[in-house]
């Protein structure tokens, strides 16, 4: 069979690249987790040439198990963890610096201030983003002032810019290809989503010389060759998008009203606003959805830091359960006259409090409080803050009135206990799809119907299949009890910040 695509899925965590065939369907999958750096509290960094490592060897393992060569593989497509930025040596490909994650904040004050100049309406009105240490722009910024001798070299053109999609374009056409996709690129905080074009006034402000940033392109674009050394033939690079901007593309969320959510590591809700560039009143995001021959779809979104994170902190920090799993059975035998609430700000709270000094907060433990009470907690907490989106959405956008269905994916909703719960909370739908790679899917469908293998938009979104749906079970007073409790521990927690 022909029609082998392969994704790259550059994430938080983890790596994975992903043979689909010809029918979309997954034939073999490669995944490798890497290190996380936690140099000083609230810093983040990865390194990229360990994340480099793994999409080697994840390309490898992937294409091994689908049992097919490289020569097999029409086209890649490539998504990414976005706004953790990359500075790397033009001439050697070498980084000068461990990129610095999305969930990295060290520019607080530095973004403070700018606040303070009165220019967070500037960079709203360009980008669609706030002034958030989340975004690229100011960590570029602290990287060019930072690392000796970078701000120079950057500016007589030594050094180059990218999310880590443009760096792995750049390592795997070696240096022949050196762009992004405007999904990237509007994420960045210097891209003007309104003329999708870098902007001047925003790239003085934080002072990058223009000479280091990538070329911006659609999604479904040319975005180089692979050079043959890597993986024994060259293969197109025919797609690009950020990983929650490939999930929307993934979950065939085309038409305006259409609304995804995927919880992996953070949480992120997009809301397809077709052409329409919503600006919220309600301090959610707007941003690329994606682009396509040149025509932009916007979205409004809503970022949430920690989901599966809070999973990860019961196994890892507090050491309640063994595997992410174990939770949904916790969860189910916790007490329900405990009104135990976690407010997972680990990392400060994203849409739409925006808070990066806030940090994470329990409330309503008893003598009786314990493990399952705070699985419960974690799980629940997603569910809250997704309504917390999803109710600030409804208000700035309301064409389709409050009736939307949520598609939702991610590793965590493989929890049926989570995703019932977040169908009762929401008092709302909520679908899983049969396959639940959107974001690798998502991104395969751009190189695939670029490579002219690959079915056209709305056939690919006919194939859209469900799993599950999930539907409301939960009485409406005890919803109504269990929303003003979250209300009370997330304005307490805010307070305290
Ligand atoms: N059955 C489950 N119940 C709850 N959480 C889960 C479950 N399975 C996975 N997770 C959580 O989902 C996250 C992994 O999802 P994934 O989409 O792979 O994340 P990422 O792409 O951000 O690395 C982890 O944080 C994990 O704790
Ligand atoms: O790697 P993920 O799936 O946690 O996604 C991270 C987001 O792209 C951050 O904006």
């Amino acid at each position: 069979m022909g029609g082998y695509i392969l994704a790259i899925d550059q994430g938080t965590t983890s790596t994975r690249a992903i043979v689909f065939d010809g029918n979309q369907k997954i034939a073999g999958i490669g995944q490798k987790e890497f290190k996380q750096h936690f140099p000083k509290s609230g810093w983040v960094e990865h390194d990229p040439e360990e994340i480099w490592q793994t999409v080697l060897s994840t390309v490898r393992e992937a294409i091994e198990k689908a049992g097919i060569g490289a020569s097999d593989v029409a086209a890649i497509g490539i998504t990414n963890q976005r706004e953790t930025v990359v500075v790397w040596e033009r001439d050697t490909g070498k980084p000068i610096h461990n990129a610095i994650v999305w969930q990295d904040r060290r520019t607080a004050a530095f973004c403070d201030k700018l606040k303070k100049k009165g220019l967070e309406k500037t960079f709203v009105k360009k980008t669609g983003l706030l002034l958030d240490p989340y975004f690229s722009g100011t960590k570029l910024n602290w990287l060019l002032s930072n690392v000796k001798g970078a701000q120079a070299r950057a500016a007589s053109g030594e050094l180059c810019f990218g999310t880590i999609d443009t760096f792995l374009i750049w390592r795997l056409t070696q240096g022949k290809c050196f762009c992004t996709d405007a999904t990237n690129a509007s994420r960045t905080l210097i891209y003007n989503i309104a003329e999708n074009a870098w902007d001047d006034e925003l790239l003085r402000i934080l002072r990058v010389p223009k000479q280091m940033l990538p070329e911006v392109k659609d999604c479904a674009a040319d975005f180089g060759i692979t050079d043959p050394s890597l993986f024994g033939a060259a293969i197109p690079i025919l797609g690009v998008a950020g990983d929650q901007q490939a999930a929307t593309i993934g979950q065939a969320c085309f038409k305006p009203g259409m609304l995804k959510s995927t919880y992996g590591t953070g949480c992120f809700a997009l809301l397809n606003t077709g052409k329409d560039m919503v600006r919220s009143k309600n301090r959610l995001l707007t941003t690329i959805a994606y682009r396509l021959d040149g025509e932009t779809t916007y979205a409004l979104e809503g970022s949430i830091f920690v989901a599966g994170a809070a999973v990860q902190w019961l196994r890892d920090g507090l050491k309640v359960i063994k595997a992410a799993p174990d939770t949904g059975s916790l969860a189910e035998s916790a007490d329900p006259s405990q009104e135990v609430y976690l407010v997972p700000a680990f990392t400060g709270l994203g849409a739409p409090h925006w808070d990066p000094d806030a940090r994470g907060a329990i409330f309503g433990m008893t003598r009786n409080t314990g493990p399952a009470e705070f699985a419960r907690a974690a799980l629940e907490a997603v569910c809250y803050q997704t309504r917390d989106l999803l109710e600030a959405m409804h208000k700035d956008w309301r064409r389709n009135g409050n009736d939307t269905v949520l598609r939702v994916d991610g590793g965590m909703v493989a929890s049926d206990w989570t995703m019932q719960r977040l169908s009762d909370l929401l008092d709302a739908p909520v679908d899983r799809p049969m396959i639940l790679e959107t974001t690798a899917l998502g991104v395969a469908w751009l190189a695939g119907s670029r490579a002219g293998v690959w079915p056209n938009q709305e056939a690919f979104a006919k194939s859209w299949a469900r799993d599950r749906r999930f539907e409301p079970q939960m009485d409406e007073t005890t919803r109504k009890v269990k929303l003003k409790g979250w209300r009370s521990a997330i304005k307490r927690t805010l307070a305290a910040a």
